[in-house]
């Protein structure tokens, strides 16, 4: 795994002559779990494709490992930024290792085939998400949960130091977005970096270290979900009044008041 930091600095992100938010400045580390939390379109996507270098930054700068984004090959950013984009059900007519061995494309020569060392790496990381079993079956034949555990094994073979997600516990069920959680929180304790978005506030509670929080164009604030995650706040960036309540065993949810 190649470790890696990503920094964004004084960055507007937008299209064209459009910014959608301006001003952002944030730190990603190995090793911990990032949400990023907001209303729709306030710009979750549209950050991550910046920090990937998919679009290019209105203003500002991305790094990556102290380096400047945009002075970076496709590849050596691949290399340690792994992408894991909103499944939209997406169907994909290959078997599930070989959905995970398009993560090794980064590792390949120009026209050159995968070899030994790229299936393997396929195998480990279908292994480490626990789906080997699975990895000679259609990808249109899993269900929707391990399907974005096959995405993620492919972001895995990727080698990347940091993750980005976008929203992957999306149209999952109750015990999938869990599978999915708990996969998220045994990578970082792996040492991986993850940024996810989210639109469910329990789950940065249950993951994160940090949360960021963005709406209306900007980010509002940054710092640990116990910290931020307030009821106030929440119930300002969703315009629906919410409660944050604490447990016995000190964990923290959302109970929206109807
Ligand atoms: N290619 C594009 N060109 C112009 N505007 C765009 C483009 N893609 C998205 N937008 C606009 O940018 C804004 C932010 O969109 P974005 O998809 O980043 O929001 P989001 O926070 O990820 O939303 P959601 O939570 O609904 O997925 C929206 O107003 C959207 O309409």
């Amino acid at each position: 795994m190649n470790i890696a930091t990503i920094e964004a600095k004084s960055l507007t992100v937008g299209y064209g002559d459009k910014n959608i938010v301006s001003d952002i400045n944030l730190r990603f580390f190995h090793g911990q779990v990032y949400c990023l939390l907001g209303p729709n379109g306030c710009g979750k996507t549209t950050l991550f494709k910046t920090l990937m270098g998919l679009i290019p930054a209105l203003q500002g700068n991305v790094l990556i490992n102290g380096k400047a984004l945009h002075t970076q090959a496709r590849k050596i950013i691949a290399k340690n930024i792994a992408y894991v984009a909103q499944n939209h059900g997406v169907v994909f007519p290959y078997k599930v290792l070989e959905v995970v061995l398009m993560g090794r494309t980064a590792h390949l020569g120009l026209f050159s085939a995968p070899g030994k060392v790229d299936i393997e790496s396929a195998k480990a990381a279908l292994a480490t998400v626990g789906l080997s079993d699975f990895s000679d079956t259609d990808f249109n034949r899993i269900s929707g949960g391990q399907q974005q555990l096959v995405l993620i094994a492919r972001a895995l073979a990727q080698d990347a130091g940091m993750i980005v997600m976008d929203e992957p516990t999306a149209s999952l069920d109750f015990g999938n977005q869990m599978l999915v959680l708990e996969q998220i929180q045994k990578l970082a304790n792996q040492g991986l970096g993850i940024i996810l978005s989210t639109h469910n506030p329990d789950h940065a509670f249950r993951v994160a270290q940090e949360t960021v929080l963005m709406a209306k164009g900007k980010l509002i604030a940054q710092g640990s979900p116990d910290e931020i995650l307030t009821g106030a706040q929440l119930s300002a960036i969703y315009d629906f009044p919410v409660q944050v309540e604490v447990l016995a065993s000190g964990a923290r949810v959302c109970v929206p008041s109807f």
